[in-house]
């Protein structure tokens, strides 16, 4: 029997502003399971950043309910339930990739003999060995991503909350990013939950796409992918991903027209 993970049921969220209030998320249903895939894929404002948050208790929706790993976001936030990995790699530029990883081991009271292995077993993970003593300004921006999953990573936390982390990357090394963090989700078996704007990056990686739209930002679309597990760069040539991806810009584009 699988493990859910996440479960929304009817969960709303809100804003108060100046200009008034802001359905940031209406209605949303969704369950994640413990080894899942998920993206969710929208316009900018549809609310996903929102719902992840929630997810890691950094918001509180107004209606509806939500647990993580069967208790509330909180508890799961205070349990170390969660990794989150932002847009921006957000690295301390005052300390080198391994006291970067290091930082969360720390702050988490983890003695030092296991704060050494786990940076070492995370650099390995993301293919950063040697890179421990180098200053963030020394990587390129897509090994500064790989470090700051790393640093996610790091206390072994089954979830991992990826909000658009390789958005800013140019597409050859968003591609081999893509290939390494499949192959990452392969290995270790995490629940991942991914925000992205890109329909290939969405499809690609995705065992469930989760297609949004705003005012008020809701969830259009939910596609179980039928392609395999193992997914070489190439799969975006063949048919069953074309149709996939077709769903997915087709849910998009309802979704605005709608809106
Ligand atoms: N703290 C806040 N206060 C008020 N409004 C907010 C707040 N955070 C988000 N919003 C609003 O909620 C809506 C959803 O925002 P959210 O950041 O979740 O969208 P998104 O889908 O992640 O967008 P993007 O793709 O641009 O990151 C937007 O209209 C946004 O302006």
């Amino acid at each position: 029997m699988s493990t859910r993970v996440v479960e929304a049921r009817s969960l709303d969220l809100t804003f108060s502003t100046n200009d008034g209030p802001v359905h940031a998320l209406k209605n949303v249903d969704l369950t994640v399971d413990a080894g899942d895939f998920v993206s969710f894929i929208g316009p900018s404002g549809c609310g996903k950043t929102t719902f992840l948050r929630c997810v890691a208790a950094l918001e509180q929706p107004t209606g509806g309910t939500l647990t993580v790993n069967g208790m509330s976001p909180d508890e799961a936030r205070r349990a170390r339930a969660y990794g989150y990995v932002f847009q921006a790699a957000g690295l301390y530029p005052w300390r080198t990739i391994g006291g970067n990883i290091r930082l969360p081991l720390e702050i988490m009271g983890f003695p030092e003999a296991e704060r050494k292995r786990r940076v070492a077993e995370t650099l390995e993970l993301v293919d950063l060995e040697g890179f421990e003593h180098k200053y963030p300004w020394q990587l390129s921006g897509g090994m500064q991503q790989r470090a700051s999953i790393a640093r996610a990573l790091s206390f072994d936390a089954d979830l991992l909350l990826m909000d658009e982390p390789f958005g800013a990357l140019d597409e050859i090394v968003r591609d081999r990013l893509n290939e390494e963090l499949l192959s990452l989700w392969d290995r270790t078996g995490k629940t991942m939950l991914f925000v992205t704007h890109s329909i290939p990056e969405a499809v690609y990686l995705s065992t469930r796409i989760v297609v949004m739209s705003p005012r008020p930002g809701r969830i259009t679309d939910i596609i179980e992918s039928p392609l395999p597990r193992h997914r070489p760069l190439d799969i975006r040539d063949s048919p069953e991903f074309i149709k996939i991806a077709h769903r997915v810009r087709e849910g998009l584009r309802a979704g605005m027209e709608a809106a």
